[in-house]
């Protein structure tokens, strides 16, 4: 019999219940114990859903409160000091890790927050001592939530991130100089103990990720898989089998690393599909396979014939008893369920598949391939009609969008003069002081603001007075930018419900949705829009907003858009043309809206890129390559219509830009923002060594935490950029949007930035 696996499923909940749940006990509305309960709810219901779906392996511990990497930091008592000298109890302990605490005289920064791979799931960094203990935790989640599974009547198999994985994706405490890799023989104990426990309480199996295996890694981490899993193996049955999990892209490079005899080996198969002959191949002669056919990062619907096929192909190798048929990751990345959407076009919501739909057809597949297709034929003939119909719709093809971008010229990537001439322009037009100010768009996203919105959509109140609303919203920002003493202004994007989805909603070719949530980091969520045709701008889509802003404002506003590659990679995107093709629809639809904005007397306009980095081919060599050819493309078709006096900002949020940083300076950008508090002034060396000339603001205090930065703190951020930008060229702008802040907080750090300024203006003045 194949058997069929889930990886993951979404935690939010269909209504994001624990995004609620997690804000009322931070604003203290909700006990700990009714926090917790909520969260057992949650756990209960989704296993639930996976077991009526009939899978046969339905994961526990892929559940987190916050993030499932910041669960095994505590549990494996890599908690570093300044979270528990203070006696925070253990719930409390993890959240000031994934997000700061500032309460009670506590005051103590979060840990470093990451992308997860190439996705939009941020995952918080093990942050790690020389000479780190690790210990396990009296109580591991990961046993307490197998239990949990098991009195409700199902046996899970549960999920940890990989030791190997573990240390790769961690890093040294700032001060410190371990190399995480080198802590192998320290962590491996406490692995040990828990898969004992684990077995102990009845595991059979456990999903051990090992995802780090997609990428090209140095040598002292690839030597680290054979001491890890032979010290596993030597385990015999006191331990669980053990799935070695990967997904997001091929192993075929590193084969020789797979665990010899280990249990089971999972890979994505819907990512690179291509690899599947290749690790057949490599198996051990009792390996089973693992097969990720149903797509863990997209709300396609599955093409089950096409997932049949290659479940087939493995079967004829290996034998029925050694596939499973599997999600290619945890689902994580998908919605909850496509039943939520009461206001998709019909036709469209035919075409898609969520969480709570994918499960079905990981065992609809595990059917078929067992007991042959004739068991599900009804749902099979329902499968190729949606697929069919998707393929032949007349919804997904505009001939305009398509004659446009066949008239694209190599001028259409140029701006008009080199950044000399430009600046020179610029500065004519914005006469800015030395150490220019900005913040990166948006102001805090208060619950007025939210609600107001909400009673747009349910009809509540009319157009025109959201409009007054959002009016009054951009005097207000305009207002406490002049009292703070801000050089470039934003208006705030009050009228934007997300940076992305906005976009969406007014682009041809997308469908959005009303439920379809997706966790983000913590308990923040976003709501892809989908790509489902050739795109196009009917309309313009933020000059009403923008030009309203200039209007009253006494200095420079920028106008603000997201740029082709992020409103792509933060979307859902098609899967039947190429990327590259759908970034530049997006492009000419962007550069219509710059051109616009110019001609509204916006002089000053930022197109954020912040997810170009994410984009980039998890492994090197030329398909990066070719990823950065068209992404760079895509941005500097979006952004080079413009005069010369017109200033192009972009803003990226995150720090690891050394090894593509040629792309980021090929983007020609006049100023770039970037992400930088929380890391190493020193990687900024990359902009002298490269004599990068034009201006740079790295983010002088992390906007993701409701801390409060000090004067003195951002003084000592400043004083180490200065190590490496001249001064000319230094911007100072927070890391980030501060859409997710309290205005309590933003004003604060926002005056101890401003105040930091002034004191190296000073220093600085000739
Ligand atoms: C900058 N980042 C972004 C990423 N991806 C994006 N797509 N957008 C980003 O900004 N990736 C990297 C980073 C960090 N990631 C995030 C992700 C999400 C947020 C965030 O603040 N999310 C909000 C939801 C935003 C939104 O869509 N809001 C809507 C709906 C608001 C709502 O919940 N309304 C209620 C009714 C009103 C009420 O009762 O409050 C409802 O519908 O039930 C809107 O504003 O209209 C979040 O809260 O999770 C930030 C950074
Ligand atoms: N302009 C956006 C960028 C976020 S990456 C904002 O400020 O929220
Ligand atoms: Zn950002």
């Amino acid at each position: 019999m194949v058997q069929s696996a889930v990886l993951g499923f979404p935690r939010m909940g269909v209504n994001r219940d624990l995004k609620k749940a997690t804000e009322a006990y931070w604003s203290g509305k909700l006990s700990q114990t009714e926090l917790l309960a909520e969260a057992k709810r949650l756990r209960l219901a989704h296993w639930k859903i996976q077991k009526d779906a009939g899978v046969d392996i339905i994961p526990s511990n892929d559940f987190a409160l916050y993030d499932q990497v910041l669960s095994h930091i505590q549990d494996f008592g890599a908690v570093p000091e300044r979270y528990t000298k203070d006696g925070l109890d253990t719930v409390d302990q993890y959240f000031a890790m994934g997000r700061g605490h500032q309460k009670g005289g506590i005051d103590v920064p979060s840990l470093e927050m990451v992308k997860w791979f190439d996705s939009n799931y941020h995952y918080v960094k093990p942050t790690l001592q020389d000479g780190q203990v690790f210990k396990l935790t009296a109580t591991p989640k990961a046993v307490a939530e197998f239990n949990e599974a098991k009195e409700a009547g199902v046996v899970t198999r549960p999920v940890l991130v990989g030791p190997v994985s573990f240390l790769h994706l961690g890093k040294a405490d700032r001060g410190q100089t371990v190399d995480p890799i080198d802590l192998l023989d320290s962590l491996l104990p406490v692995y040990e103990q828990l898969l004992v426990q684990l077995k102990e309480a009845g595991a059979e199996t456990v999903q051990i990720d090992e995802p780090v295996l997609v990428f090209d890694l140095p040598a002292k981490t690839k030597a680290a898989f054979k001491p890890a899993y032979e010290k596993f193996a030597s385990l015999g049955d006191k331990i669980p089998k053990l799935v070695f999990t990967t997904y997001f892209g091929d192993i075929v490079h590193n084969l020789d690393l797979l665990p010899k005899d280990i249990y089971a080996i999972h890979i994505d198969l819907v990512r690179n599909p291509e690899q599947l002959d290749t690790v057949l191949g490599a198996l051990g002669p009792k390996t089973i396979l693992s097969a990720g056919v149903v797509d863990g990062r997209n709300i396609w619907k599955t093409n089950l014939k096409r997932a049949i096929e290659i479940v087939e192909g493995a079967i004829q190798k290996l034998g029925k008893d050694r596939v499973i048929v599997a999600t290619s990751s945890s689902l994580l990345h998908t919605p909850h369920t496509l039943a939520s959407e009461k206001k998709l076009d019909a036709e469209i919501a035919d075409w898609f598949s969520f969480a709570s739909e994918k499960v079905v057809e990981i065992a609809v597949i595990a059917k078929a391939v067992t007991e042959g297709p004739a068991a599900v034929r009804e749902q099979l003939e329902a499968n190729a009609k949606s697929i069919q119909a998707r393929a032949t719709s007349p919804r997904t093809n505009d001939p305009k969008v398509k004659e446009r971008q066949s008239k694209i010229v190599p001028a259409d990537y140029n701006r008009k003069s080199e950044f000399p001439a430009r600046i020179d322009a610029q500065q004519k037009k914005l006469n800015l002081p030395l150490f220019p100010t900005t913040t990166i768009g948006s102001f805090p996203q208060t619950k007025e603001i939210r609600l107001s919105r909400n009673k747009l959509t349910k009809g509540e109140i009319t157009a025109q007075e959201y409009d007054s609303f959002i009016e009054q919203e951009i005097r207000d920002n305009v207002k406490i930018q002049e009292e703070l003493g801000i050089d470039v202004f934003v208006h705030g994007e009050p009228e934007r419900n997300d940076m992305v989805q906005y976009f969406g909603e007014r682009l041809d070719g997308y469908a959005f949705t009303t439920h379809a949530w997706v966790q983000s980091y913590g308990s923040r969520c976003v709501r892809p829009p989908i790509i489902v045709g050739d795109i196009s701008r009917p309309a313009p889509m933020t000059v009403k907003e923008s030009k309203y802003a200039v209007s009253v404002s006494s200095k420079p506003m920028k106008g603000m858009l997201t740029g082709p590659v992020t409103c792509l990679r933060w979307s859902f995107p098609r899967d039947d043309i190429h990327q590259s093709v759908q970034a530049e629809q997006l492009a000419l639809a962007l550069r219509d809206e710059v051109v616009d904005l110019e001609k509204a007397g916006v002089d000053v306009i930022q197109v954020d890129e912040p997810a170009l980095r994410e984009g980039l081919p998890l492994r090197s060599g030329t398909e990066r390559d070719a990823y950065l050819k068209w992404a760079v493309n895509a941005f500097r078709l979006s952004t080079t219509g413009v005069e010369d006096s017109t200033q192009i900002h972009s803003h990226f949020c995150y720090s690891e830009f050394q090894d593509f940083f040629h792309a980021i300076a090929a983007l020609d950008a006049d100023v770039l923002s970037i992400e930088n508090s929380k890391s190493d002034a020193k990687l900024l060396s990359v902009f002298v060594d490269s004599a990068y000339p034009r201006h740079i603001g790295p983010g002088v205090y992390d906007i993701h935490s409701p801390r409060v930065p000090s004067e003195q703190e951002i003084k000592d951020r400043i004083e180490e950029m200065l190590q490496y930008l001249k001064p000319e060229q230094l911007w100072i702008n927070p890391d980030c949007g501060l859409k997710t802040r309290q205005w309590k907080e933003t004003k604060e750090a926002l005056a101890n930035m401003i105040a930091a300024t002034k004191y190296f203006r000073a220093k600085y003045a000739k």
